[in-house]
């Protein structure tokens, strides 16, 4: 009870600290801070069902729980949805550092290597967030800030893009750490059917999404077992700032993710493929239809 107390102070501080940033984005904030009561009711009030018209948010405050209990990756994502549409996306990686190199190892083994070694950038160890608007054509990556730093875009924003890899045997392909999650083995047969080489990347969470916006990999393909149903808020984020950095994102008939349903991606034929560009993911699609009978899924 005393470590949610805790939590509870914190959210009302970092609440009535947002506010009190509002004026710089053009937005009015309260004349006094919230209280405790005020701010729990606020988040009482977040109870939308979603579906087709209105505007509502979709958050996850832990994507990869999994991910996060290890002290892997993890992401933090918030989207906004307007009439069924995904109009923004926000992604927190705290453990994706703004450089490439450390998503293919364990979270844990840098913490180690840091210790021997201190890091002597600024972004070293530090998590990346990444965002987009819908229409805008840019997604862009920032570190994550610090406490006591303020926002001042796009001082440290950096636009991000996909891969321009449309060759299979140069491609890099992300999925789910757990099998459970989805089929290791419909996606081994389908990177072989295509033509992929590289061993997967197998990584917790939404920042699957990030790995191929900004360009780390090329594909991310997701299976899971008959009659689970996937939820908009674990792919909305994602989905928006992969198409803004250039890529594509369908299910595995080639159609839109639709988020106008309510909490579930409902219609979702199969699974879910995203790719870097056009040619990587017809490919895919195709393999799928080849396959899919074949499969035990
Ligand atoms: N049986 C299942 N099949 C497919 N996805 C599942 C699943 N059980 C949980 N998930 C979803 O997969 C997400 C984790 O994705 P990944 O495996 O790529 O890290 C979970 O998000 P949460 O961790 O937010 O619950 C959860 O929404
Ligand atoms: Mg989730």
């Amino acid at each position: 009870m005393a470590k949610a107390g805790g939590v509870l102070k914190d959210v009302v501080k970092t609440v009535n600290e947002c506010l009190a940033e509002a004026p710089r984005f053009g937005l009015k904030s309260p004349k006094m801070a919230l209280g405790t009561t005020e701010v729990l009711e606020a988040i009482s009030r977040c109870n939308s069902l979603g579906g087709p018209a209105g505007r509502f948010w979709t958050l996850d405050p832990v994507d990869g729980t999994l991910g996060f209990v290890r002290g892997d990756q993890y992401a933090i994502a918030l989207a906004l949805i307007e009439d069924g549409e995904v109009v923004l996306g926000v992604l927190g990686c705290p453990n994706y550092p703004m450089r490439k190199e450390w998503l293919n190892y364990h979270h844990r083994y840098h913490r180690i290597i840091s210790k021997l070694t201190p890091p002597t950038s600024e972004s070293w160890d530090k998590g990346c967030v990444i965002y987009a608007r819908r229409g805008s054509g840019e997604a862009w990556m920032q570190p994550l800030l610090h406490v006591n730093k303020n926002l001042v875009w796009p001082n440290s924003a950096k636009p991000v893009r996909v891969s321009s890899i449309d060759n299979p045997a140069l491609a890099t392909f992300c999925e789910p750490v757990e099998k459970a999650n989805s089929s290791h083995s419909f996606t081994a047969g389908l990177a072989h059917s295509v033509g992929l080489r590289k061993q997967p990347l197998r990584v917790y969470s939404m920042v699957k999404y990030a790995a191929i916006a900004r360009g780390d990999a090329e594909i991310f393909m997701k299976f899971a077992r008959a009659g689970y149903k996937e939820k908009i808020w674990d792919h909305a984020a994602g989905v928006v700032i992969i198409q803004e950095a250039g890529g594509v994102v369908t299910d595995a008939g080639g159609r839109p993710l639709d988020f106008s349903k309510g909490i579930y991606l409902e219609g979702l034929d199969r699974g879910v493929v995203a790719t870097a560009g056009a040619n990587l993911h017809d490919k895919i699609i195709r393999a799928v239809d080849a396959s899919w009978d074949s499969s035990s899924l």
